[in-house]
């Protein structure tokens, strides 16, 4: 097949362009990158190098080709034919290098011996036969400068020789040799696809250039340019370190036992007749034992004048003894109304109250009738055992019998589902525990009587499932919640004592100095109610479960604010998990994500043995 040639069109400039270097410096691919626009794989190029040269009757075979020579330049129309040459330097060239417009004269930025050969060989060849035509000098295989080595040489015919780190030219000794010889310089990579269009371009112009000396009617030459310098390569992001990940000591807090021996922001004390006072968690007692749930839902009713007691205020109410129960309150839901009474801040509280408001001093309620062990239940400003500031607590009388440490032995149990034997005679602790109703320790103490303790284990299980069932209800519907996070799309209720138990950062927030310990409500921006339920949830009861359409990132984000470290390998798991499902189903991948995810399986962390959930619940 013959196809039409440029060489009649008017005004097309036919350019010839001979490109000449060593053996093996990347001649023909740099041809073949500009003439076929082919691109390989650097592993493709380098398992095939065969000495060719290539042919320049394509122009004559292929259309594509022919095609692809045409270019505007400056605006001026060309036409260029490439010539292929044998590197060999005892082949006759001279046929090649007849009629020729630009010589390009390539050596390889991987092998010394081709760049000094341009010097001592293939300058004084071309000025040899074609003084006047301009000469080009390239350095090929650019990428070899910041590739592996090791691979490189390892992919490379069996029978090549291994480039060495010292072959590699920098990038200023090409421009010394083409600076003494008066020439441009570039560089190229038909890997990494650079600079093929600023070799041929710029050969173009000094062709170009060179035809206008010669030419100089011809005014559509006019704003042909110089050879214009080559903007720098960008060498390729470096492979990203490996990161060993070193087992993190788990944020624990202070957990259960810690904070019931510690009891920062307690929120309720049991008043013991030997003048004792016992302080304590509310969501722990109740999320452990009904009695106690009972006791801190009920209704309290407003009380008259007040009187000092035990170190705290208490008020009055004539109803108690009666039991009468027509002006009644629940302080979890009227705990605003109740701190504004009880700080003083307000002495109407309109509204506020199932009563719809009236001036109340505060509430608080009889409980003989109620419950064994129990006397009352008011609520008082207390001063904190630990941080003495006065702050609203709910008080509960004990009836005379109780006594300080078999009362803790039961309340410590309720914490950690855990009987400490030496803690106080088993006996008290097993009357206490009945009449307290927590049947369960009862039912442990007698177990451990009758030497049949192996029994205990279904306790505590039953214990812990009991538990998590609760705090699940407490989380969803904000029960005995004692802080809420302001977060961007909402507001969580959560729980002060869960928090300090399981993790640092909140132990560091509400425990210590500052202003986040005495407020009712934090702000948390940067999250949102979904990620914040994510975290409560694992902190709460040690469980990972990722609310619908969470964003991943965001929940990395809170579990490292938080220095959760657990957590926040669980959401990488999670993320790499989900990425690899999503590519196995065949979705495109980002390459840098498809790197992340190979390191990621590389140094995937392991979630089992000492880095376990929290130990709260
Ligand atoms: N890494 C890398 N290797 C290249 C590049 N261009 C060419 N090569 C390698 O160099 C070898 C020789 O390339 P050719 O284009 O055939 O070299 P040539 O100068 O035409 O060689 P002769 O035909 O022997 O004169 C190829 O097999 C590749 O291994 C490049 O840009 N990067």
């Amino acid at each position: 097949m013959d196809i039409d040639l440029d060489y009649e069109r008017p005004n097309v400039e036919t350019i010839k362009c001979v490109v000449v270097g060593d053996n093996a410096v990347g001649k023909t691919r740099l041809i073949c990158a500009r003439a076929c626009n082919a691109t390989l794989t650097q592993y493709q190029l380098l398992a095939t190098h065969v000495p060719t040269v290539w042919a320049i009757d394509q122009y004559r075979v292929c259309q594509e080709v022919l095609e692809r020579s045409r270019d505007v330049v400056d605006e001026v129309s060309v036409s260029l034919r490439l010539w292929d040459t044998f590197g060999d330097h005892h082949k006759d060239r001279r046929f090649a290098y007849g009629r020729s417009d630009v010589v390009v004269l390539c050596f390889s930025t991987a092998n010394p011996y081709s760049l000094r050969h341009v010097r001592s060989m293939w300058y004084p060849e071309i000025k040899h036969f074609c003084p006047r035509t301009p000469v080009i000098l390239v350095g090929c295989q650019l990428d070899l400068r910041y590739a592996d080595l090791d691979a490189v040489n390892r992919a490379r015919r069996p029978l090549a020789k291994p480039i060495k780190p010292s072959d590699i030219l920098c990038p200023e000794a090409g421009h010394e040799v083409a600076k003494e010889l008066g020439m441009p310089y570039y560089e190229t990579s038909v890997v990494a696809q650079f600079g093929v269009k600023d070799v041929f371009d710029n050969a173009i112009r000094a062709a170009l250039i060179s035809r206008r000396h010669l030419q100089f009617w011809k005014s559509h030459l006019k704003k042909v340019q110089r050879p214009l310098l080559q903007a720098p390569f960008l060498p390729p992001k470096p492979p990203p370190p490996i990161f060993n990940i070193v087992e993190v000591p788990q944020s624990r807090g202070r957990g259960p036992e810690g904070l019931f021996c510690s009891p920062y922001c307690a929120d309720v004390v049991f008043q013991l007749h030997n003048g004792h006072r016992v302080f304590a968690h509310k969501v722990y007692l109740a999320t452990a034992c009904s009695k106690f749930y009972d006791l801190f839902s009920l209704e309290l009713s407003p009380l008259g004048a007040n009187r000092a007691w035990g170190g705290s205020t208490v008020y009055e109410n004539p109803l108690w003894a009666t039991g009468a129960d027509n002006h009644t309150m629940n302080l979890e839901l009227d705990q605003e109304a109740t701190i504004e009474l009880l700080a003083g801040r307000a002495e109407q509280v309109p509204g506020k109250g199932r009563n719809g408001g009236g001036v109340h001093l505060g509430w608080g309620r009889g409980l003989s009738e109620w419950g064994r062990g129990f006397t009352s239940v008011h609520v008082g400003m207390i001063e904190d055992p630990l941080t003495q500031r006065e702050r609203l607590m709910m008080v509960v009388e004990m009836e005379e019998q109780i006594q300080t440490e078999p009362l803790r032995a039961v309340l410590e149990y309720l914490y950690t589902g855990y009987l400490d034997q030496n803690r106080a005679d088993l006996m008290q602790v097993a009357n206490i525990a009945e009449a307290l109703e927590v049947f369960d320790l009862r039912m442990m103490i007698s177990n451990l009587m009758n030497k049949e303790g192996f029994m205990n284990q279904e306790i505590t299980k039953a214990f812990h499932v009991r538990r998590a069932n609760r705090i699940k209800e407490c989380l969803s519907r904000g029960v005995f919640s004692d802080i809420v996070f302001k977060v961007d799309d909402g507001t969580v209720q959560a729980h002060k004592p869960l928090l300090i138990a399981n993790c640092d950062w909140m132990v560091a927030l509400f425990c210590g100095s500052f202003r986040e310990s005495f407020a009712h409500e934090v702000s948390l921006p940067g999250t949102s109610c979904a990620c914040l339920h994510t975290v409560l949830e694992y902190l709460y009861l040690g469980i990972f479960c990722l609310a619908p359409a969470l964003n991943t990132v965001d929940l990395l984000v809170l579990a490292n604010r938080l220095c959760l470290p657990h957590l926040k390998a669980l959401t990488e798991q999670h993320a790499v998990d989900e990425l690899l499902a999503s590519y196995v189903q065949g979705d495109d991948i980002d390459g840098h994500v498809l790197h992340y995810l190979e390191m990621a399986q590389r140094t995937r962390v392991t979630l089992s043995g000492t880095a376990g959930p929290p130990c709260g619940t």
